[in-house]
């Protein structure tokens, strides 16, 4: 479905993506992993074939945006990253009136338009002001619009920015119905748990460039332990106790509020912690997540 070699794009002198190589396979949720100013939607907007590429080699569906940019586009969804709804429109006319846009005639596109609203649990609130729907609902209906012309391929550009958990978990749901029902998706996010949930196979982005690439577990299992054990102290407690713990676990991360120390057995790390009379304020064993490997990557976490 996409396929990159040595991708970059400049904005004059910047270069905000320095030579990707991105293959997206039919049927797969791919994503692209990773902080504010990584570059995401800078390559969204290159495979959305809306920004022209700077260098490299791209090709969608096969063609290259250059020349077949209309071609390319009447088959993709793009739901940007801001919502772009028309807010002179009501629900039902935000659907029916972008799939006019796309030349469907009118009586497919009012049943597109019924079974998107369905789709998007979204029916009640046809005929509503779009300004009177929630966030969550908003976004629900730019992704509905998005696929208004059955779209092989959708892209979902930070599609849950901004909601709160429940709202998320909602989305979430919808895009995981499109994934069962075959749409290749390609989605950029800085949550960590959202790749995880959604993504078959993933880049983590950094600076422009890939750091990794693999499925969720695939990262984890190669770039960090099965569990970490999380120290927490007061800020700037525990400033030298690093080399304390070091030989507990494969490695130790030092964050304003904690010690991250790797290890497969991390409940043995936190007995010979306090072992050692060392005194957290609380401690946690959890599993190795995405943001694990993103921080033992980057040396920074996906917040920052
Ligand atoms: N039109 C532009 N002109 C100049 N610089 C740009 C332009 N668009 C993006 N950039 C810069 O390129 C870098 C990458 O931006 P991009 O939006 O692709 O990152 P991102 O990973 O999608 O982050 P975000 O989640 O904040 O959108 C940033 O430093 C940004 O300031």
């Amino acid at each position: 479905m996409i396929s990159a070699r040595g991708l970059r794009k400049s904005f004059g002198d910047f270069e905000a993506v320095k030579g990707i190589d991105v293959e997206v396979r039919k049927g797969e949720a791919f994503g692209f992993l990773g902080p504010n100013g990584a570059g995401k939607s800078s390559t969204m907007r290159m495979i959305a074939s809306v920004s022209p590429v700077t260098s490299g080699e791209l090709r969608i569906f096969g063609m290259d945006p250059a020349t077949d940019g209309p071609a390319i586009r009447g088959r993709l969804g793009v739901c940007p990253q801001e919502d772009t709804l028309d807010n002179e429109l009501n629900v039902f006319d935000n659907l029916y009136i972008y799939g006019r846009y796309f030349g469907i005639d009118r009586a497919t596109c009012r049943d597109r338009a019924t079974e998107l609203l369905e789709f998007a649990q979204i029916t009640e609130k046809a005929k509503s002001k779009v300004e009177d729907l929630s966030g969550g609902m908003k976004r629900r209906l730019t992704i509905a619009r998005s696929l208004i012309n059955n779209p092989d391929l959708l892209l979902l550009d930070e599609p849950t920015t901004g909601l709160d958990p429940q709202a998320r978990h909602v989305l979430w749901d919808q895009l995981f119905r499109l994934k069962q029902a075959g749409v290749t998706l390609v989605i950029t996010t800085h949550y960590m748990d959202e790749a995880e949930q959604l993504c078959d196979r993933l880049v983590v982005m950094d600076k422009g460039l890939i750091a990794a690439e693999g499925s969720p577990r695939e990262l984890i299992d190669a770039h960090s332990t099965r569990e970490v054990a999380e120290l927490r102290f007061g800020v700037g407690e525990h400033e030298g106790l690093a080399g304390k713990v070091e030989d507990l676990g494969e490695r130790v991360e030092v964050l304003p509020d904690r010690l991250l120390v790797y290890s497969d057995h991390g409940e043995e790390v936190v007995t010979a912690v306090l072992d050692r009379g060392l005194q957290p304020i609380a401690t946690l064993v959890r599993r190795s997540t995405l943001e694990d490997v993103f921080l033992r990557l980057t040396g920074r976490s996906l917040a920052d």
